[in-house]
């Protein structure tokens, strides 16, 4: 089959990228490697210059070093992206450290003086550092006249997530963030928007004339979204039983790929017109009250128990995790959008650690068909047809379709119509940091939020956090199990069951 070849990206404009919180975990595991990725695949203008920023002592050959030694250690594991470090010597000579600390004036004189010094008076300020900085950092920025934009430059904030921990704190960071820029000067990073299968949703809801007229409460019976991890909290306990899956997963990347799968027709694919439709979806979620919050949600955490055949340790046991922690780590929620597209039609959400696989899916599923023709037995009802947006892994797009088992009865069987990436593209190994990075530097905020979207999203989950604040009970559940087992009832209750996690997509009949 004919495929055309990608059109080559053109190479971003000179800038100088600021990393603040060089030393940490974020820089050396998903930023370095995207530059990295980005500069031998020709995206980076051969001046751009990359200036990293931290308390730790350290000087540019000790940072290039550190950077140097982490990705060595990856090299060789292709799961870790398996680098090859033959550019490195080139690109290591656009890096550069300072020693400094966010919370001084005579580190932002430094970040003029280096700004100055370059060929180009554009300046990206990349803040990877823990969110109580990010609205500090902003204003130390704004007050030394670094954030003053000029008819040949720019200044472009990038901010990590979390972004706040509730409504009323991401309305305050906004209105901080705000106060010392515009908004086209902000891109709040969410790292699902970067991978390449969700973006695909907008390719095959708006570019395929099929899906559009079923893609409604006519047709649809309720849509499941769900993003199973089988790791744990790995060396996160310390922020993560402050947070919580509810917090970690939910107003960010859930509700992206809600927003993806729910929305009207953009009139066009700029970053207004996306991120307008974005805000209205997600302005239209039912804000339940505490009581329907309760009713609408599940919590679990997970317990010791075995995965894989090996002993694992409970959420409790993990480092930095408080021994009585009623955190979740488990969360299901029912949502319902009050506009004409979906009334009536239930999304379901759900995430959680220590599930029995990796499995990152939205399963749209439709009304059945009719059983009039089939003069059918309740055994012989036809199924209801998923169609299953498989994030990852197994990335691609099934209908389940039902066919005509061969014989001489009119019996039926469910099998899979399918399009894996695999069959017909190279799918990168990427993070999504490359295509985000790349954006903040070209100035496309098509795959960032917007401040309304991040509020809308708050908005929607408070009620969630108002009513577990109240009563935090914490169902259990064991290590490789997927959620408590009420997860199960819960969904049961409304005559429906939770799409397989984990079932391999394409491969014949289920
Ligand atoms: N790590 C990840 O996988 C992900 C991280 N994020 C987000 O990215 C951000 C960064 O995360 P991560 O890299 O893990 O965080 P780290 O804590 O590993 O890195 C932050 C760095 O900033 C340094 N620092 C702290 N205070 C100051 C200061 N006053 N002046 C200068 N430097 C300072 C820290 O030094 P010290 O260690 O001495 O405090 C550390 O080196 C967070 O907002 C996080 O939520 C988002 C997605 C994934
Ligand atoms: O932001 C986060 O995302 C990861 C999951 O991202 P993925 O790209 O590995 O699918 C999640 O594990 C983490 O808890 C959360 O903070």
């Amino acid at each position: 089959m004919a495929h055309s070849q990608p059109q080559q990206a053109p190479t971003a404009p000179p800038a100088t990228l600021f990393l603040f919180g060089a030393s940490g975990d974020l820089v050396k595991r998903l930023l370095i490697p995207s530059l990295y990725s980005l500069s031998r695949a020709g995206l980076l203008d051969p001046s751009l210059r990359i200036v990293g920023i931290d308390v730790a002592p350290g000087d540019d050959d000790s940072f290039r070093q550190h950077l140097e030694d982490f990705l060595a250690s990856q090299a060789d594991d292709a799961e870790a992206g398996g680098v090859d470090l033959e550019q490195w010597p080139a690109f290591a000579q656009r890096l550069s450290y300072v020693e400094g600390d966010f919370t001084q004036a005579s580190t932002y004189r430094r970040i003029d003086e280096i700004i100055q010094a370059s060929d180009t008076g554009n300046a990206l300020f990349y803040l990877a550092t823990a969110p109580r900085f990010f609205g500090d950092i902003a204003e130390r920025l704004g007050a030394a006249g670094l954030l003053d934009e000029g008819e040949a430059r720019y200044r472009r904030v990038v901010i990590e997530k979390p972004f706040g921990h509730d409504l009323a704190s991401a309305q305050a960071l906004n209105a901080r963030l705000l106060s010392v820029m515009e908004e086209s000067q902000l891109y709040r990073i969410d790292h699902f928007l970067g991978k390449e299968t969700v973006q695909n949703i907008l390719i095959a809801r708006f570019a395929n004339v099929l899906f559009e007229p079923l893609w409604n409460n006519h047709y649809i019976d309720h849509v499941q979204i769900t993003a199973a991890e089988t790791v744990g909290v790995e060396k996160r306990g310390s922020f993560y039983d402050k947070n919580g899956a509810l917090r970690d997963m939910v107003p960010n990347h859930l509700f992206q790929l809600m927003a993806m799968v729910a929305i009207e027709p953009p009139a066009d694919f700029n970053a207004d017109a996306l991120r307008s439709e974005k805000s209205k979806l997600l302005g239209a979620i039912r804000p339940w009250s505490k009581d329907e919050a309760r009713h609408n949600s599940v919590r679990g955490q997970y317990q010791a128990g075995h995965f894989r055949g090996q002993p694992a340790p409970g959420y409790r046991d993990e480092p930095d995790v408080d021994t009585d922690s009623t955190t979740e780590t488990y969360t299901a929620l029912k949502l319902m959008v009050d506009n004409w597209r979906w009334e009536g039609v239930p999304f379901y959400l759900r995430t959680g650690k220590r599930m029995s696989a990796q499995d990152k899916e939205i399963a749209i599923c439709f009304k059945p068909a009719p059983c009039a023709p089939f003069r059918c037995s309740e055994a012989q009802r036809p199924e209801s047809n998923y169609l299953i947006i498989q994030i990852q892994p197994d990335e691609g797009i099934w209908l389940d379709f039902e066919a005509k088992r061969p014989g001489p009865l009119m019996a039926m069987e469910t099998i899979q119509l399918g399009f894996a990436y695999k069959d017909f593209f190279d799918l990168p190994s990427a993070t999504g940091y490359e295509t985000l990075i790349y954006d903040c530097l070209t100035g496309d905020q098509l795959l960032f939020q917007r401040a309304d979207t991040i509020e809308n999203g708050w908005r929607a989950v408070q009620p969630f956090l108002n009513a577990w604040q109240e009563t935090p009970h914490v169902d259990g559940y064991a290590v490789g199990q997927d959620g408590p087992a009420n997860a199960d009832e819960f969904i049961k209750r409304d005559g429906r069951q939770w799409h397989r996690i984990g079932g391999e997509q394409g491969q014949g009949p289920l």
